[in-house]
């Protein structure tokens, strides 16, 4: 079997040109996309993540305010901040920066961002809508995935897809996206039992573990398609994903590379999502 990479770089700057496009025609309106990103203490991962966050707007034509705040700040200082983007008609788009200090409530300072705002598509509201079919603003790393299987015209629908990790921010919605695109979900955890057997069943594998090459090859069906959620450093702290990638030549259909898979996705649909939320918000298509 030949195994195809999936080019999630290039694939991510497609979406961000299509987002370029869409921002000129609001800019023909009269209307200029905006996204607050907040980030809280110095965390050097989450530095790099906001500045290519940063890049992409300027890329795509969204301003972008931005906000480093002391890792002390008070949690009613970061409410109230939140507070008054939410009323600022330049911010369409509000995204904290996670993880936040420990003194923090993170589920309290997500319920304070506007939903219409909740570009991150952390909000219960818009967890709540995915959950029951509402087209709300979707979660921008398991929309990539999603945006990485259609676009590289993997058929979803009856297959079985095998999503190892249950997390708020990547498993759980991930599972919800794909049974919304009729795929049959069987959902792994570290309590699941036989995770092998279930593996060998996988038409679709999504893996975000966090553990640094946790998949290996010979536990694939043949043929599978890998999609690589992780983000991880070996043994020589090199990043690596949580699939032991070299493993799987020869055996999965397509698989994404770590870096330059899901990553640069998940920045592409923070541009998809502030356009929609732009949208929304000023009432025009
Ligand atoms: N590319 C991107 O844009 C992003 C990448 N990431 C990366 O994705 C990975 C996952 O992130 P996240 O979901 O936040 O991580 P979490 O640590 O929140 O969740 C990990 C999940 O993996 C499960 N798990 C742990 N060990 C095992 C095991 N031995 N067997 C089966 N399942 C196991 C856990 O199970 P349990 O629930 O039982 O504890 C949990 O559900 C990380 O590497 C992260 O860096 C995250 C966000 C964005
Ligand atoms: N509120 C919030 N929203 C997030 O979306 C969010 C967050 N908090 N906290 C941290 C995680 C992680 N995350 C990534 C974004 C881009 C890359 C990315 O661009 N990765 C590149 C490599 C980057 C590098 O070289 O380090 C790649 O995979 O090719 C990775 C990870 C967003 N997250």
């Amino acid at each position: 079997m030949n195994t195809q990479l999936i080019d999630g770089k290039q694939i991510a700057l497609e979406i961000k040109d299509e987002q370029k496009k869409a921002a000129e025609a609001l800019s023909l309106k009269g209307v200029q996309p905006g996204l607050a990103v907040i980030l809280v203490g110095d965390n050097s991962a989450s530095k790099v993540y906001v500045s290519n966050k940063k890049k992409a707007c300027e890329y795509v034509g969204i301003k972008s305010f931005s906000y480093e705040l002391p890792t002390e700040t008070s949690e009613e200082e970061l409410l109230e901040l939140i507070h008054t983007l939410n009323h600022d008609k330049c911010v369409h788009g509000i995204l904290v920066q996670l993880p936040l200090p420990k003194h923090m409530d993170e589920q309290k300072v997500i319920m304070a961002i506007s939903p219409l705002k909740d570009v991150d598509g952390f909000h219960p509201y818009n967890v709540g809508a995915l959950s029951i079919g509402l087209n709300g603003l979707v979660s921008c790393t398991p929309a990539g995935v999603i945006e990485l299987l259609k676009r590289s015209n993997v058929t979803i629908q009856g297959k079985n897809c095998v999503i190892i990790g249950r997390s708020n921010i990547v498993g759980k919605p991930v599972s919800l996206l794909l049974l919304r695109e009729h795929g049959t979900v069987t959902i792994c955890h570290s309590k699941t039992q036989n995770l092998e057997l279930i593996l060998q069943q996988a038409d679709i594998v999504v893996a975000a573990v966090g553990i640094a090459k946790f998949i290996k090859g010979h536990q694939l069906k043949e043929g599978a398609v890998v999609i690589d959620v992780g983000m991880n450093r070996d043994e020589n702290g090199k990043l690596c994903g949580d699939v032991d990638f070299d493993s799987c030549q020869g055996i999965a259909s397509q698989i994404t590379p770590v870096p330059g898979g899901v990553g640069p996705m998940t920045i592409a649909m923070l541009m998809h999502n502030c356009i929609r939320a732009t949208k929304n918000q000023e009432g025009v298509n």
